[in-house]
């Protein structure tokens, strides 16, 4: 771990003085973190961090302690760790993973609530960007590396719990179920193709495209009660939604922050029921460098933009998912999309093979998976495939920084 004193988060390009905005709440932080994940995307993080952050932190007088992650979790480790009055911010020279990691280890520290007002930056370096492509996105800004370290505003940023019983995950990108979450883990191991592995990929996934039997429940967001039929409240599952939950496990939520405190009972949910083809929940618009799947996407309104998609016929979907570049695949009669504020997801089978599940995905992380799955790696799943999985988002829990 090595502290340097350079200068990041500026307004001028290539080494510019940056000025100091004189405004204390949304001012350039002076003493950052910055943690850096050399196997992140193409194992470029150190090359973007030398070329193209370090001579910008030299152009002007912030404090910066570098630290490389060594294994998974070991952000999260950090965060729940981290001597935080030392620093005005964290930022992560990363993919997505490695952000979603600290925010994970922030919620839970003991002092969690103080803790997760912690700015958070994020360099892109990963294969998976979606937070840095929909920050820069926000304001109109041509995604690059530069652009992604001139974020100078702190803005608030939802986190979602993912619960089901005792276990605990906190998101802030994305949780996928079917389509998009079998692409992103199975072609995993097509991986030696390099970048070309999705396409390939999803071009076989729509030629076999699978449904998956299910069901899914919501409170919706004002505007959008009319999607799916009134659901019967003794189908919502409360089981652990504001139990403490402590656990020695990292993988589970130790002491710490436990969820919103909003009740969801009295509210009226609404219920859609299966098969599915996809059904994709966002906290931002951008899910990578180029898919936009939800475009109403706001970083701090308090809901989750839902895609769904039920039945289509496998030319239709392939042209859906080119349109999920611009975000134009929402117009489809063959989307549903709404905004709720919870969600409650029972993953089924596959249709035609009742040995088979799917796999569900947040934030690039795979929380469960169905039996006759690609397997990955070792590790167990965080949670059981089959049985509800909550989500309830939390407006505007944590901080990021932003450029304006
Ligand atoms: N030194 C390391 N060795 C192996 N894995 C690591 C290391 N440091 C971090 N990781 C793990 O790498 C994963 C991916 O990290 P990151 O967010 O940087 O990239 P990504 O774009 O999400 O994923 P990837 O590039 O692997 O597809 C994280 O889950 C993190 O735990």
């Amino acid at each position: 771990m090595a502290e340097r004193r350079g200068a990041v988060f500026g307004s001028g390009v290539g080494g510019a003085r940056i000025r100091d905005s004189g405004d204390k709440d949304y001012g350039r932080p002076k003493r950052l973190f910055i943690l850096l994940n050399p196997y992140g995307g193409k194992r470029c993080a150190r090359k973007i961090f030398h070329n193209e952050v370090k001579p910008l932190l030299e152009a002007s007088d912030i404090l910066y302690t570098l630290q490389e992650t060594n294994y998974q979790l070991h952000a999260q480790e950090i965060a729940r760790k981290l001597e935080l009055l030392k620093f005005d911010g964290i930022v992560c020279v990363s993919g997505d993973g490695v952000l979603v990691e600290v925010v994970n280890g922030l919620l839970q520290r003991d002092d969690w609530d103080t803790a997760i007002k912690v700015p958070l930056g994020i360099v892109p370096a990963g294969t998976g960007n979606g937070m840095a492509k929909s920050l820069l996105d926000a304001v109109g800004g041509v995604y690059s590396i530069s652009n992604a370290v001139f974020a100078i505003i702190r803005a608030p940023l939802d986190v979602t719990t993912v619960l089901q019983g005792e276990a605990r995950f906190f998101s802030v990108l994305m949780l996928t179920w079917g389509f998009v979450a079998d692409v992103d883990i199975e072609s995993e191991k097509y991986r030696w193709m390099g970048s070309a592995r999705l396409d390939f990929y999803c071009f076989y996934a729509v030629m076999s495209l699978r449904k998956y039997h299910g069901h899914v429940q919501f409170v919706p967001a004002p505007g959008y009660e009319v999607y799916g039929e009134r659901a019967k409240q003794s189908e919502i599952c409360k089981d652990g939604i504001s139990e403490q939950v402590c656990r020695d496990d990292a993988r589970y939520h130790q002491c710490g922050y436990t969820g919103p405190k909003t009740s969801l009972e009295d509210l009226e949910w609404r219920s859609i029921k299966g098969p599915f083809i996809l059904v994709w929940l966002n906290n931002v618009p951008w899910s990578c460098e180029d898919a936009m799947p939800a475009p109403e996407a706001k970083f701090s309104d308090g809901y989750l933009d839902v895609v769904t998609i039920k039945d289509c016929p496998k030319s239709a979907f392939m042209s859906l998912l080119l349109k999920m570049k611009d975000g134009s695949h929402v117009k489809s009669p063959h989307v549903m999309y709404l905004k709720v504020k919870a969600f409650q997801l029972e993953p089924g089978q596959r249709v035609g093979s009742p040995t088979k599940g799917g796999i569900i995905d947040s934030d690039g992380e795979v929380i469960a998976r169905g039996e006759g799955t690609y397997e990955c790696h070792q590790q167990e799943d965080l949670m059981a495939y089959g049985p509800p999985i909550h989500l309830t988002v939390d407006k505007g829990l944590a901080t990021i920084f932003s450029p304006r």
